[in-house]
This record gives structure tokens, sequence and C-alpha cells, in this order.
């Protein structure tokens, strides 16, 4: 039998559908959880990430409801039993999140979005929130990383050929162009999220034609934009002199934008091709490259005085090629007992990295008034208050690592973007939440923001917070002693 693939309620982990049917069998499905999502450690050695993934996550949870088929595969081929399945039919997701907003700048260990829902339902819309969050902050932050070596210069995303499958194609464009990327080859990604899309040609246009001159000559007939790939046989010899020659013979008749560099001495060829194109009064006419680029391959051109002007990235880009995962996490850290009282919870480990931080918590950037710098984000436990001037910031694994800040705001970075289910915000434009990247990176001193070995960015504890977790850790290890 096949069932239609009409909702995304079934994109879970079954683990989660057993434990909803584990509290709801025992009665507890309705008491109040709070979730956290974040991750331990910011990804390809940068020194922040750029958090994405909201936009996809309000469609997620406005649709939140099995449907038809839902129910019928999970009572045919899961087996869940008849009373338990008329619960999940009439289930929606009832609870409130908490979330900074897409283009933030987020570091390690701390909560990027906060769930507060009866327990079944928060733990049913772990799998893809993580799933979500997991790749779009990836793209988003690699593509910032990338956009950070190339500057004001424009980086085109070519990706989709080499994603991992569509999805990752078309979310991973979106990423890209929050990290700072200006345009996409994935003529759906422009359709569905209003992204300037662009493009050369490729090889094969010349090897149909199998002569370079014709194949630009059809080329210019046919486009008024033209990008001519210059490297299919000889890129100095035959490529940049056939587009040149081309260009003067359609005169006005076409715009020639630019030649494309797909192989080779990336910085000897585009220093070469400049000199050609301006002596032939081609000076506005740009230089791409391609290439398996990333940014340590650009960085090296930009050191070797390249010539380039427009960088296309594709599969270092939409695959993350150096890391494969972000990693970040969905863990419990207050849970409603039988007496209606939130009771903390935490999470133990050998490794004091991955204790968890209980309770339920705010996250403010404390920015320096006198600079107007971040000094570092503070999380404290959501029933303070910050009032309390000078702030003591200290290292939540290394207390002793502390300093105390004077002059400052500080700005808390959630917002509640669900109330009872229902949306609470406006999705703000896709070139709004660029902006705003560019924006809070303004904010950081660029000891964090340089590609290799930035400094940590402070992500400190409140001391109320940090209290607490050094007495959950104690409380939680003596009880596990006297078992
Ligand atoms: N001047 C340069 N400095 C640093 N890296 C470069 C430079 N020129 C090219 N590169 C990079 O080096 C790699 C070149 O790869 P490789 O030599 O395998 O391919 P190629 O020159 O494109 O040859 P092919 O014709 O097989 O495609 C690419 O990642 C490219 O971006
Ligand atoms: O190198 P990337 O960063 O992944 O960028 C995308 C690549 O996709 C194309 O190559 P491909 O060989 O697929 O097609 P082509 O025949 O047009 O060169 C293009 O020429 C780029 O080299
Ligand atoms: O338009 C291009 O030049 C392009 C598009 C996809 C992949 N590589 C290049």
């Amino acid at each position: 039998m096949n069932y239609a693939d009409d909702s995304l309620m079934l994109h879970t982990d079954l683990y989660q559908i057993n434990m909803m049917e584990t509290y709801w069998r025992d009665g507890i499905h309705k008491r109040k959880a709070v979730f956290e999502l974040y991750f331990r450690k910011l990804p390809f050695g940068n020194g922040f990430a750029v958090f994405a993934g909201l936009e996809r996550i309000l469609n997620y949870i406005q649709n939140c409801r099995f449907t038809d088929s839902d129910i019928a595969y999970l009572r045919n081929e899961v087996g869940y039993k008849e009373d338990f399945l008329a619960y999940l039919k009439n289930l929606t997701f009832s609870g409130d999140i908490y979330c900074m907003e897409e283009g933030e700048l987020v570091f390690a260990n701390e909560p990027i979005l906060r769930v507060e829902a009866p327990i079944a339902e928060a733990q049913l819309i772990e799998t893809t929130l993580l799933n979500i969050v997991n790749y779009q902050t990836l793209i988003a932050t690699k593509s910032a990383r990338m956009k950070q070596v190339i500057g004001d210069q424009t980086a085109m995303e070519f990706g989709t050929r080499r994603a991992q499958e569509m999805d990752a194609a078309i979310w991973g464009t979106r990423a890209a162009f929050i990290g700072g990327f200006s345009a996409t080859s994935n003529v759906r990604a422009g359709k569905i999220f209003r992204i300037p899309v662009s493009g050369t040609h490729a090889h094969a246009l010349v090897q149909a034609y199998q002569d370079e001159y014709k194949a630009f000559k059809s080329y210019a007939s046919t486009q008024t934009e033209c990008v001519f790939l210059v490297d299919t046989y000889d890129t100095l010899r035959s490529g940049v002199p056939n587009a040149i020659k081309v260009a003067k013979e359609f005169g006005d008749r076409i715009r020639f934008k630019g030649i494309r560099l797909d192989s080779g001495d990336l910085a000897y060829l585009s220093k070469k091709a400049r000199e050609m194109l301006d002596e032939a009064g081609y000076k506005d006419t740009k230089i791409i490259a391609s290439n398996d680029l990333d940014e340590y391959t650009i960085m090296n051109l930009l050191a070797e005085g390249a010539k380039i002007d427009i960088w296309g990235i594709g599969t270092k880009l939409i695959t993350a090629y150096d890391q494969a995962a972000l990693g970040a996490v969905y863990k419990l850290v207050s849970f409603e007992s039988e007496n209606g009282v939130m009771e903390d919870t935490i999470k133990l480990s050998g490794n004091p990295e991955k204790i968890s931080t209980p309770g339920q918590k705010r996250v403010y950037r404390i920015i320096n008034n006198e600079n107007n710098h971040a000094e570092g984000d503070y999380i404290t436990l959501a029933s303070e208050s910050i009032t309390q001037e000078p702030l003591k910031m200290f290292h939540p694994i290394h207390p002793y690592l502390n300093k105390v800040v004077t002059n400052y705001r500080a700005i808390e970075l959630h917002q509640q973007v669900i109330k009872n289910g229902h949306v609470q915000i406006q999705t703000p434009e896709l070139t709004a939440i660029q902006i705003k990247v560019k924006e809070n990176l303004k904010f950081l001193w660029n000891e964090y923001k340089r590609t290799l070995n930035p400094e940590e960015y402070p992500v400190d504890l409140s001391k109320a917070c940090w209290e607490n977790k050094r007495n959950y850790i104690e409380k939680m290890k003596a009880k596990a002693n006297q078992n």
C-alpha cells in the first residue's frame, strides 16, 4: 500500500512517537516541558555562526497536524493502537516557541531556540527542528565565513548540482543568501525566495558547436547579457581572444558582462585575461572565477593579486564540505512536576562541555556603550532581571575567567515566535535578513571574525544560572550514588 506524502508530521524519529505514547499512557503528556536548542562547538573553526531556519520552522509548526495517511501508516505499518492514534489525530502544536531572529550571530552553548509546550508535543517536533536548524545554520555560517574573505566583491551560489539532494539545494541556497551571497544559479530558489538568479554558460555549449568562436557567436545572437566561459580549449590563446572578437563584432547588440575562468591557475590567468580585456577596451567587463573554490583558495587568490571580480561557488559551500554537521542538540531543561511546579532538569556527562545547563533561560548580547562592540553573550535564568550594574561575566566551565562590564546595554536575543501554537511574527524579507547579518557583524571585534584561529567569543552564565547548574550537578550526582 502506498501512503500519500502529504505532511511533515512523520518527519521525526520513531522514538519521539514512542515516547509520546509513554507520556500519554502515563497521563503526563500535557505536563509543560522546556527544551532548548543549541550547538556545542562553532563549525569550520569559525568565530561565529549565523542562525538560519526559522522561516521553515514556522511553516512546519503552522501545519502541525497528522493527516489521514499519516494515521493510516502508523496504524497499519507501525502498529500503534486505536486509542493512541485517536489522540494523535486530534493533536496540534499548542505550545510557545522563543527564538533568535534569522541572521542573528550565534555562539556555542547558548540557546538559539526554546520550546515551552506539553511534553508530548515538544518531543514530537525535536527531530524536525534540529534537522532544519542544523543544516541551514551550517550553510549560512559557511556562506558568511566565505563572504568575510570575499569582502565587497560579489559571490554567486552555484551548488545545486552537488548538493545533498533537492531540499538541501533549495534551503541551502536561501541560507547562502542570508550569509551574504548575492545571487544563485538555482532558478527555483529564485522563484520561491526571490533571490536574484544569475548565470553564465557551460562547457557543453562550446563542445556542442565544436568551435569556440561559433559557440560564442551563437550565444551572443541569442542572449543580450553575455558571460563567456573561456577555458574549454585554451584560455589565453583561444578563449579570451574569441570572447573579445565576438564582443567587438556584436558591439552594442550585447552587453559583454564578463568571462568565466573554470580551470588552471586562476591568479595567473585572471591577470593575463584582465590585461587582454583592458587592452581591447573592455575595462568594465568582469572576470568570474569558479572551480572548487572555498575560503582558503579565495584567500590565496586574493593574496596572489588575482584580478577576479566575481566568485562562483558550489560544492564547498552547499555541502559544508569541511564540516558535514553543526551538531546542534535539543535538551530538556525544565519539566512540570506532579504538583504543577516547574522543576529544572540536567543531563550529566563525564565531559564538562556536555553537561546541560538546567532551567529556562534568557540570552543577552552585552554591548559596550563606549565602543559599540559586543563584550559577549550573557545567559541568565528566565526568573532573573538584568539591571545590576556593573555586570560580572564569567566563563561557565572555567569560572576564574571573568570580567566586569560597566557601561553597557543588554539586548535580549529571543523573541516569542509562536504563542499557543500560533505564529506571532511577520517573517522579514530575505534581503533584510542578509542586511541584518552585516549589521550584526559590525558589533563584533575583528578578533572574532578572522578566518584562521579567531578568539573565542565569551558566552557566559549569570551567577544564579551557574550556581543553579552547580547545585543540580551535585544533587543529581548524589542521587545517582544512592542507587
Ligand atoms: N593561483 C591559485 N592559487 C591557489 N589555488 C588555485 C589557484 N588557481 C587555481 N586554484 C585552485 O586549485 C584547484 C585546481 O585544481 P586542479 O588543478 O585539480 O584543477 P584544474 O586546474 O581545474 O584542472 P582541470 O582541467 O582538471 O579541471 C582548484 O580548487 C582551484 O580553485
Ligand atoms: O566547482 P564548484 O564550486 O562546485 O562550482 C560549480 C561547478 O559546476 C560547474 O562545473 P561542471 O563540471 O559541473 O560543469 P561544466 O561542464 O559546466 O564545467 C562549474 O563550471 C563549476 O566548476
Ligand atoms: O552559471 C554558471 O556559470 C554555473 C551554474 C551552475 C554551476 N556552475 C556554473
